[in-house]
Parts: structure tokens; C-alpha cells; sequence
């Protein structure tokens, strides 16, 4: 799993974002964001006044592929494969959905505790590698990581804790308000419509979502980003749609950067 980290190095710590793509396999157009976000971050470096800012004072760890065996199946199998690709024993089911196996509320609602689900929870929290590592590292870097963002696709959502309980977050009313802002900048751009709200009222009740682990691991800014379209396409979103769609997002990114850097 490759994990970059963009920002200038000041040799101190500085407040740092991280984000993950490619959860889910069959969700490309998310693949696609992380791995032009870096190129956008790095080339605008010097030349774009906001990203330079937010490069000299923040840092950003971002995963661009989350479950990789996943996605390469989905090149090589099955393009609408959704989990990841390991073993369960005592069943001829592959994979485990990496947004029910986190430690939050793990597989009360929302989850499958059948091997063969699409929302298969795993055999206990953490069991897939991938979630493991990515877990570890967030503990570990959990004093400068001041915001966590996950991106899937598709329905043009941003949605924030909790999605295990339709209890409202501890910080609901800023989380709120930071994703309205972040979603009317997106829309700035090209007029597309995003709903933001808590997950389980937003989409559905889930259980053992990376957001809600981070949370409550005391990552306030927890958001997860369902990109384009809203289903004309799906997870099939055409290649015209690629470029502005990464451009859309990045304006809600750093909405929500630069409230971290101001917060
Ligand atoms: O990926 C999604 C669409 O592909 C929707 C997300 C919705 C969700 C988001 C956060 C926590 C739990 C669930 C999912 O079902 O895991
Ligand atoms: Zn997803």
C-alpha cells in the first residue's frame, strides 16, 4: 500500500490531512481523484496562492489505492467487484467489505456477517490487512492528523459521522456547517449538486465505516466524499467526466483544509 505524504518540510510537525481512495474496487473514478489530486497539489505548488499556503503550514498523507487486489480485479475479472480479495475460511466467498470491518459499532447494522455479502464485516475488526495498516498508521499519527477523508462514489454526497447510530456526533452542527461550505464551493465550479448530512441518515445505517472509526478515535473533521454521478453512470462514470470532476472535489478539499488550518 502506498501511502504519499505532500507538503513543505519545515522540519517541524505540522497539522496534517489524510486521505484514502479506492475502498471499494469498483469505484475508479475515486482511484482517479487521489492520483490527479497529488499531481494538482504538487504542480500548483508555487503558482496557486491556497495550495501553496496550505502546502507550507499542513500536511497531506494520501493513499490513492486502498484495496488493491480489489482493484485489480475489477480490471482483470470483475469491473463491478466491490470487496477486497481474501479468504474466508469455511466458505468459498471471497472478501471482506473494508467500510464494515472498522472498529465502530462493528457489524450491528448495515453489515453481513455472511462471507458471500457484499457487506461482509469480516471475521472480527480489522481482519483485512488493508485496514489493519491503515488503522495503525492513523493511531500512530493521530496527534498531527487533524482530518480524515475517504472518498468513494457514487450519489454526490458528503457525509460525516455517525452512519453505525443515527445518535448525532459530539461536533455535528460544525461537521455540518463545514460540509455545506464544502459542498457549495464544489458547486461553484459546475453547478453539481452535492447532499451532505450523517451518514445513517443521509444514505444508511453502517456499521464499521472508516469515518466513524476516526471519529471516534478523535479525528473530528471525519468526512466521506461519494463523488459523480447519481446514477445515470454509476460506478461506470464516462472518461469526459474525469478531469471535471477532480476539479469540483478539490474545491470542497481544501473548503475543509483550510478550516482545519483556521480551526
Ligand atoms: O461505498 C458506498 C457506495 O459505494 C457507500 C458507503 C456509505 C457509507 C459511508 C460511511 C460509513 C458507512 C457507509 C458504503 O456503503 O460503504
Ligand atoms: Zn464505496
Amino acid at each position: 500500500m502506498h501511502l504519499l505524504k505532500i507538503g513543505k518540510n519545515t522540519g517541524s510537525n505540522k497539522p496534517a490531512v489524510f486521505m484514502d481512495c479506492g475502498f471499494h474496487a469498483r469505484e475508479w473514478i475515486t482511484h482517479a481523484f487521489c492520483q490527479w489530486f497529488v499531481n494538482e497539489a504538487v504542480s500548483t505548488y508555487g503558482s496557486d496562492p491556497d495550495m501553496t499556503n496550505l502546502l507550507d503550514r499542513m500536511d497531506f498523507f494520501v493513499l490513492p489505492v486502498f484495496n488493491i487486489d480489489g482493484y485489480e480485479y475489477t480490471w482483470n475479472r470483475d469491473r463491478m467487484w466491490r470487496k477486497t480479495r481474501s479468504k474466508n475460511s469455511g466458505s468459498s466467498c471471497i472478501g471482506t467489505d473494508p467500510n464494515r470491518n472498522f472498529n465502530a459499532g462493528w457489524c450491528t447494522v448495515g453489515a453481513s456477517s455472511n462471507p458471500c455479502s457484499d457487506t461482509y464485516c469480516g471475521s472480527s475488526p480489522e481482519s483485512e490487512i488493508e485496514s489493519k495498516n491503515l488503522a495503525n498508521f492513523i493511531r500512530t499519527n493521530k496527534s498531527v492528523i487533524k482530518a480524515y477523508l475517504t472518498v468513494h462514489s457514487y450519489s454526490q454526497l458528503l457525509l460525516f459521522p455517525y452512519s453505525y447510530k443515527y445518535d448525532l456526533a459530539a461536533h455535528h452542527s460544525e461537521l455540518m456547517s463545514v460540509s455545506q461550505g464544502a459542498i457549495a464551493a464544489l458547486r461553484s465550479l459546475y453547478g453539481t449538486k452535492y447532499t451532505s448530512g450523517p451518514g445513517a441518515a443521509t444514505i444508511y445505517p453502517a456499521a464499521g465505516g472508516s469515518d466513524d472509526w476516526a471519529y471516534d478515535l478523535g479525528v473530528k473533521y471525519s468526512y466521506t466524499f461519494e463523488l459523480r454521478d447519481e446514477g445515470r453512470y454509476g460506478f461506470l462514470l464516462p472518461e469526459s467526466q474525469i478531469k471535471p470532476t477532480c476539479e469540483e472535489t478539490m474545491l470542497a478539499v481544501k473548503y475543509i483544509a483550510n478550516h482545519v488550518l483556521n480551526n
